[in-house]
């Protein structure tokens, strides 16, 4: 699961059948996984992919290297970040910070401007940055508040992350071979994973092209760098193997990428935990029923206003990190003395929003662009 004290954990703890279980701590996600193959462990909790900093390269690099993994289960929690420090330590005294580098591209700018000064130390998790903290060898630490009392810190800022409605979406691996966990009514991923040699793009530009293929329309693809001339690949599409549009996808996608290797079809997520749901969680006050991903049945009007409480979130992130990206491509645009506007674009983005939501599409699409890149003159 990852040491004491981790969003890791708490995905972990979320899950009724871990309930009863006693919990195994792991430095990196290598090791969890080598817990399960020794036998030492039944399956594993991963975080594989954050809203904001995109997908773990630790954890999709420790599934392709382990043996044959598959996912019995999909967990997802919105996170929130604390600065920890020994108790009675000023900001002005921190003069070094530790956490993942995950966490760390989450609170980028919240720590360039409340201790401009400070040096960033990676560390394999939160909770070894909270432990470099308490044993003095770090003056602060970025993690969940929950693991402030683990180590014996307090916060010095909460709620620290540039971007609310930030999510991680964790997997939860064991070897093939072991019982899926069945969430009746629950939807359903099936996820492949593979290392390709790459060089600059052209792992890219080969995905964008298969993309455009029909079975793939619904497949979402996440690639990352694993050193300069190999990347690493995480395909999630829709439902099940047995579900013809999904063995569709996924037949396609290993002849195009011969070495795609199949993790299983799940139970997936939707729903993301709020903090206080997470903190009856870690305090061990939730119930045995507290399961985070049955699907609301039609008529639950509380079950499908948390639904669209938590995809309202997702695209809240979404905006935000679209945000970011337009603003850096007009900053970019306009120091080489372009214009603001690149009208041929925004034509082509319009378009696309309004073919697959229709003439309302258009208008979503025309306040995206606005909040991105201000009012158009006239
Ligand atoms: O793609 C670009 O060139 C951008 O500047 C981004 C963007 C957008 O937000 O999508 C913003 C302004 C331009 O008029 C077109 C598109």
């Amino acid at each position: 699961m990852g040491p004491e004290g981790t969003f890791t954990e708490q995905a972990l703890r979320s899950l009724p059948e871990a309930g009863g279980s006693s919990l195994l701590a792991a430095a990196t996600a290598a090791q969890a996984l080598a817990h399960v193959w020794r036998g030492a462990a039944e399956a594993a909790m991963l975080p594989v992919h954050n809203t904001v900093a995109g997908p773990v390269p630790d954890t999709l690099r420790a599934l392709v290297e382990s043996p044959a993994p598959v996912v019995v289960r999909e967990v997802v929690l919105d996170v929130e970040f604390a600065l920890l420090v020994r108790p009675g330590t000023p900001l002005s005294r921190v003069r070094t910070v530790s956490g993942h580098p995950h966490a760390g591209t989450q609170v980028r700018r919240w720590l360039s401007s409340h201790v401009p000064h400070a040096r960033w130390i990676a560390a394999p998790s939160n909770a070894e940055g909270a432990r470099r903290v308490k044993d003095g060898e770090c003056d602060a630490a970025v993690a969940g508040l929950f693991a402030a009392a683990r180590y014996g810190l307090e916060a010095a800022g909460t709620g620290i992350q540039d971007s609310s409605g930030a999510a991680t979406r964790f997997l939860l691996c064991a070897h093939r071979g072991a019982a899926r966990i069945p969430v009746p009514g629950c939807a359903h991923r099936t996820s492949l994973i593979g290392r390709f040699p790459s060089r600059s793009d052209q792992l890219t530009v080969h995905l964008q092209k298969l993309k455009k293929h029909p079975f793939l329309q619904e497949v979402s693809l996440n690639v990352v760098h694993d050193g300069p001339d190999s990347r690493l690949l995480l395909a999630d599409c829709p439902g099940r193997m047995d579900r013809p549009e999904t063995a569709r996808a996924v037949g396609l996608l290993q002849l195009s990428l011969p070495g795609l290797r199949s993790l299983g079809s799940y139970a997936s997520a939707h729903h993301v935990m709020s903090p206080s749901e997470r903190s009856r969680i870690m305090t061990g006050k939730a119930t045995a029923e507290a399961d985070v991903s049955v699907e609301p049945a039609p008529g639950d009007v509380t079950r499908l206003r948390e639904k669209i409480d938590a995809l309202d979130q997702s695209l809240i992130g979404a905006l935000q990190q679209r945000l970011t990206a337009s603003k850096e491509i007009q900053r970019l645009r306009m120091g080489d003395g372009g214009a603001r506007i690149d009208s041929g674009r925004e034509h082509a983005i319009r378009d696309r929003y309004t073919q697959t939501l229709g003439d309302g599409g258009g208008a979503v699409a025309d306040a995206v662009l606005e909040m991105c890149r201000g009012q158009a003159s006239r």
